[in-house]
């Protein structure tokens, strides 16, 4: 009798509650690629919070694991160790399917390439990932010629891409991750291919008209040119986190000892 009421399953605790200003949480979160010798682990036990309502910066040296940590924070790789909880989900415990509905519904992703469709317009491109999540193509194309006007572009909605220059491209690929509202925003190097004042345009549009009290932004980047962009900064070296700056006068600080290398 005894041993049965010992036995029982503990009572299930409620959720743990979740901070709604953190965006994404990562915890523990290590990342092997391959096997045997050829085994790199890229990731070594990270753990690390981007807050909503900011940009966040991950900066540092080629091969650190950037990419590897912002697409696991995207939910495209999965962890081989450790948990990473965005927007209040932990992304192991959904399914595969859950796992591409909820990027589709709250991820927006902006690349280095800027992935346009060459057949498509402007404003055709920024509809995209309305008409995939089923939107009529005439609603699609309005609500991409108003996320076009928000970047700059509302001369532009029916140049194609060729037509266009870098950072024009870029602003396109911009409203298009934008066109859904996500909460969160994921850029990979987005300026390392455009001139420092494409950059910078790039950048201010990036906080001006992703950045909003409830989403959050990360900028994977090398360019300490927009260092000044970011509320906090994530450093990186060999697949761990060395420091976070969390201050203007820190950011300031890792930039100026950035132009000093
Ligand atoms: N698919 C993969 N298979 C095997 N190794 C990989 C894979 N992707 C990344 N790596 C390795 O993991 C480590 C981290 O790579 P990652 O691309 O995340 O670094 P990064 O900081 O983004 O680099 P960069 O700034 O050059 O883009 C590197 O050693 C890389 O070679």
């Amino acid at each position: 009798m005894i041993s049965s009421f010992f036995n029982r399953r503990a009572p299930k605790l409620p959720a743990k509650p979740t901070n709604p200003a953190m965006a994404v949480v990562c915890d523990g979160v290590e990342k092997e690629f391959g096997s045997g010798e050829t085994k790199t682990l890229a990731l070594r036990g990270i753990n690390a919070e981007v807050n909503a309502g900011q940009m966040t910066l991950l900066v540092g040296p080629s091969g650190c694991g950037k990419t590897t940590l912002i697409s696991i924070i995207a939910g495209l790789l999965t962890p081989t160790r450790g948990e990473v909880t965005v927007l209040g989900r932990n992304l192991q415990q959904l399914s595969g399917t859950q796992l591409v509905n909820f990027r589709k519904e709250n991820i927006g992703f902006v690349f280095q390439q800027y992935n346009l469709l060459p057949s498509l317009t402007a404003a055709e491109n920024a509809a995209v990932p309305l008409i995939i999540a089923g939107e009529y193509r005439h609603k699609a194309v309005a609500k991409a010629k108003e996320m076009l006007a928000a970047v700059g572009l509302a001369s532009k909605t029916e140049s194609f891409g060729s037509q266009l220059s870098g950072g024009q491209q870029q602003r396109v690929a911009i409203a298009r991750a934008l066109v859904h509202s996500p909460r969160l925003m994921v850029c990979d190097e987005p300026t390392a291919a455009l001139d420092a004042q494409s950059g910078q345009t790039v950048m201010t549009l990036l906080r001006n008209v992703a950045l909003q009290s409830d989403r959050a932004v990360i900028v994977v980047t090398h360019d300490s040119r927009v260092f000044s962009f970011g509320d906090r900064i994530i450093h990186m070296n060999d697949g761990q986190v060395t420091h976070i700056d969390e201050t203007p006068e820190a950011i300031q600080s890792s930039l100026q000892s950035s132009h000093g290398h």
